[in-house]
């Protein structure tokens, strides 16, 4: 009988790392292990990526085939800004997708270039998420730790790099930086911020191999890792999606996509024009506050996440965070409608509806962005992330799209997709082939219900009335006291 092959795949996200063994001919998950990860609180979002590669090392060892597994894959939260010393420590915390203080770099960038100059350069228009704009917020506040980086990573390429030794990246991470368009690094744009292109890694070809595992890690050494990738990139893997099929993910962040037929560059910035790890395109649309607001909310009200109630007149803009889509980094959480009958689960069905909101209505720009047709009868709406396993969250998704939804028994979707790639380089396939041969989508398919499109106006409407409340005054704009 055959050895049996086994594979780790790891998702480095924004609240832990979670490892997965998992068997390379059924896709069995033998082994899972996990470990938290601290973010900063206060006016930015920032943590340190030694507490990731101590993560990394915990949830590989936990999954119990950390020195038998015979490749590896790590994906990870897109975006973040990892600065490195010569010696590859970092020069400060990471700034994350989520730290919304590089709003007005991101905001100068559109200004000096043109939204629709950048989406065609590079896909999309920057916000604050993306990591040009951070970079220049660092050189603007922080000029002293620019001139001490002598490289520049994102999550997921630190780990990768720490893991091999290898300066490599992936076309799909790379895409969410604002510096990379299909024809590589884009010069003039890193010139324009400041940024030296010999600090960046290498962007590798789809289905290559990064590196071997090297010695004194929690793998065996010289094990393939492949390039991995940003998490949404990896989940669309794990999913073997093929082109049009929409997925919403909900956790920290928000996030909806689907692979696209053709390249997306929307001048508008409402969906942000990503390559995906195989070649093609990833055209997706993300909210900051997402699980993490809900909960907040259940919180405040008092009651647990599922103890929700329909009716009323409430509206919840959930934007505790401030928010990305829609494009408002000074916002805050906004309530509106309250009357004395409004029940404390009202409220709470209030921000699931908000939350929904903002990636639903954003959901037929992303179709559009990548050449599909919104209207044409689509496969069920594949619902993924922690969220996907709450009951109110799958009714207000269920409710406000209209569509089918299709919540897969497998969990860890992302790990899954890195995984995936793991396996992909011991036998040749594409990594989403893989995936399909994993039968990874298999689970409950919900009925359409009609659209609530009362409520979702409703929201759209307390959404219109309420910018001006929501966006920074013209000054902090520019002087970035945007929170
Ligand atoms: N059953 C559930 N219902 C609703 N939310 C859940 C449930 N289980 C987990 N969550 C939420 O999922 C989030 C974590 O999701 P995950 O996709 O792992 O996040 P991330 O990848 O952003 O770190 C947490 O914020 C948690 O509140
Ligand atoms: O910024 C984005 C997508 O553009 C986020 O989706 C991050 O990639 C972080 O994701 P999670 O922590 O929610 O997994």
């Amino acid at each position: 009988m055959p050895a049996q092959r086994v594979v780790i795949g790891v998702d480095s996200s924004t609240q832990s790392t979670k490892a997965l063994a998992v068997d390379v001919g059924t896709g069995a998950v033998l082994g899972e292990g996990r470990a938290a990860h601290s973010v900063s609180a206060g006016p930015g979002r920032e943590s340190d990526p030694e507490q990731w590669w101590r993560a990394f090392c915990e949830a590989t060892a936990a999954t119990g085939w950390a020195d038998r597994a015979t490749a590896c894959s790590i994906a990870g939260q897109q975006h973040g800004l990892v600065t490195l010393d010569p010696a590859g420590r970092p020069v400060r915390p990471a700034l994350l997708w989520n730290d919304v203080r590089s709003a007005p770099q991101a905001a100068a960038l559109a200004a000096a270039l043109g939204p629709a100059e950048l989406a065609r350069r590079t896909g999309s228009v920057p916000t604050a998420a993306f990591t040009a704009a951070k970079w220049a917020w660092l050189r603007a506040h922080e000029p002293a730790a620019a001139d001490r980086v002598a490289a520049v990573r994102l999550p997921h390429d630190f780990l990768t790099e720490r893991l091999t030794g290898e300066p490599v990246t992936d076309r799909g991470d790379a895409s969410g930086t604002g510096w990379w368009g299909p024809g590589g690094y884009d010069r003039e744009l890193l010139a324009r911020i400041g940024l030296d292109s010999a600090l960046l890694p290498e962007v590798l070809a789809p289905g290559s191999r990064a590196g071997l595992v090297r010695a004194g890690t929690p793998l065996r050494e010289g094990v393939p890792v492949a390039t991995g990738t940003g998490d949404n990139m990896a989940a669309a893997i794990g999913l073997g999606l093929p082109p049009g099929r929409p997925v919403l993910s909900l956790g920290t962040s928000g996030t909806v996509y689907a692979v696209g037929r053709t390249r997306p560059a929307d001048p508008n910035g409402t969906v942000a024009g990503f390559a995906d790890a195989l070649g093609g395109w990833l055209p997706l649309a993300c909210t900051l506050n997402c699980t993490l607001a809900v909960d907040r909310f259940a919180a405040l009200a008092g009651r647990d996440r599922e103890d929700v109630e329909g009716g009323g007149t409430v509206v919840v803009l959930p934007y505790l965070d401030g928010e990305r889509t829609p494009d408002l980094p000074a916002a805050s959480g906004l309530v509106h409608g309250l009357r004395h009958d409004t029940t404390p689960g009202q409220l709470l069905q209030a921000a699931y509806d908000g939350a929904a909101h903002a990636l639903l209505t954003a959901l037929d720009d992303v179709l559009r962005a990548g050449g599909e047709d919104p209207a044409a009868a689509g496969e069920p709406l594949l619902l993924i992330g922690g969220g996907a396993a709450g009951r109110a969250w799958q009714q207000t998704v269920l409710r406000l799209s209209g569509r089918a939804v299709q919540v897969p028994e497998a969990r860890e979707l992302v790990a899954l997709g890195a995984a995936a790639q793991a396996a992909a380089l011991l036998t040749g396939e594409r990594a989403d082939a893989v995936a399909r041969r994993w039968r990874t989508t298999d689970g409950r398919v919900l009925d359409p219900v009609p659209r609530d499109d009362d409520t979702l106006e409703r929201i759209t409407g307390t959404l219109r009335r309420a910018r001006a409340l929501q966006e920074a005054p013209p000054q902090e704009r520019q002087e970035g006291r945007g929170r």
